[in-house]
């Protein structure tokens, strides 16, 4: 069993010396102080998380986790979950969104089945099925914690086994249809809002269904009594599988000192989750965009991140987070490949 307790004490701050470090740099560069923007504070990062003043290339990475909800009985998606599975199909085949875009931003898509409530086999397909499909969270529980806690053990060892294959950069994504019903549950339980706030239209469901939506919402949150003290409660009873996961890669990135780009609303809770556990994990993400769902934006404000990108997207896959990779490659093109004022012999600010 995955020692979680052990993994929250091994996660480092970044490291704030080589942080100045590139600070100085950045102030040599052939630019005026600061013009670079958040490309600046991107490369200081990217530098106090690598431990690196000038950081390497980045060798970039999507782990899409794929499960199923058993909230969907429930009416709370415009979608039928055996889109779950097709999707997965879809991603083997190259032809989603995520794929896309993977293959524009040269980042290999590594697509793992934590719990989709089908029989899927296929070699490219990571298979760590927990079970099929979490339980309807408007019943009862939807997993329970020691299940909970075997999905994030396999979103650890993804990780785990990315870095050592020399990834450094890992994106979140996910497929798992109702899962913007768990994402906006784990929300209002550890944001301590009021549902209707922090719940949106997913997939695109009517005025009718969002309603639906936020009673189901708040059915789950009073029949399993979540504690709010207690993220790993709140995760087992009203997250989902793939959330979980995404709380592991997380983990995981930050023990091993990998940036981690945060796609949308879903991928945001599993960050509130991760980082509400263990707080220096914060140190080590960015948030690839803002996406249209409502709540996220009260995900990013809790976790004092700034949105990289907001292009109205409202996807999920981890596809927000990819074409924020396009920005850290940029970050690391400036930081690393230009030449400072002494090397150029351009003239310094005068006075
Ligand atoms: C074809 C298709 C592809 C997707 N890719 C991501 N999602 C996104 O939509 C789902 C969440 O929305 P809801 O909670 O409303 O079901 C997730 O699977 C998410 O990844 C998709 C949804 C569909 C239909
Ligand atoms: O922001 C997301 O991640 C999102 C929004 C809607 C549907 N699926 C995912």
């Amino acid at each position: 069993m995955l020692d979680l307790q052990s993994i929250r004490e091994a996660i480092q701050p970044i490291n704030a010396q080589v942080v100045e470090e590139a600070r100085q740099r950045q102030l040599q560069l052939t630019k005026p102080a600061g013009s670079l923007g958040r490309l600046e504070e991107i490369a200081l990062q990217l530098a106090g998380i690598t431990g690196q003043v000038k950081p390497p290339r980045l060798q970039k990475a999507v782990v899409v986790m794929a499960a199923d909800h058993g909230v969907t009985a429930e009416g709370v998606s415009a979608y039928p979950a055996e889109v779950t599975p097709q999707m997965v199909l879809n991603f083997l085949a190259g032809g989603a969104a995520i794929n896309a875009l993977s293959k524009q931003a040269q980042a290999e898509v590594v697509v793992v089945d934590i719990g989709v409530a089908s029989e899927l086999s296929d070699q490219r397909l990571i298979s760590r099925k927990i079970r099929w499909g979490t339980a309807n969270m408007a019943r009862g529980a939807a997993m329970t914690h020691e299940e909970a806690l075997q999905a994030i053990a396999v979103g650890y060892e993804i990780v785990t086994r990315l870095a050592e294959s020399g990834t450094n950069v890992v994106a979140t994504g996910e497929m798992g249809i109702g899962n913007t019903t768990a994402a906006s549950a784990l929300t209002a339980a550890l944001l301590g809002r009021d549902v209707a706030e922090v719940t949106g239209r997913g997939t695109g469901i009517n005025d009718q269904q969002l309603a639906q939506k936020i009673r189901i919402i708040e059915q789950a949150l009073a029949t399993n009594q979540p504690d709010r003290s207690d993220p790993l409660d709140v995760l087992a009873k009203v997250g989902g599988l793939e959330i979980a996961g995404l709380v592991g890669v997380i983990l995981g990135a930050a023990e091993r000192k990998m940036a981690v780009v945060i796609d949308g609303f879903i991928s945001g809770a599993a960050a509130l989750v991760a980082v509400t556990y263990c707080p220096t994990s914060r140190d080590y993400l960015f948030a690839g965009h803002i996406s249209v769902e409502r709540g996220h934006r009260l995900i990013v404000e809790a976790l004092a991140l700034e949105p990289l990108l907001d292009l109205h997207l409202r996807l999920g896959e981890g596809t927000g987070a990819v074409l924020a990779f396009h920005l850290l490659d940029a970050a690391l093109a400036t930081h690393n490949g230009m030449s400072t004022f002494g090397e150029a012999g351009v003239s310094e600010k005068e006075g």
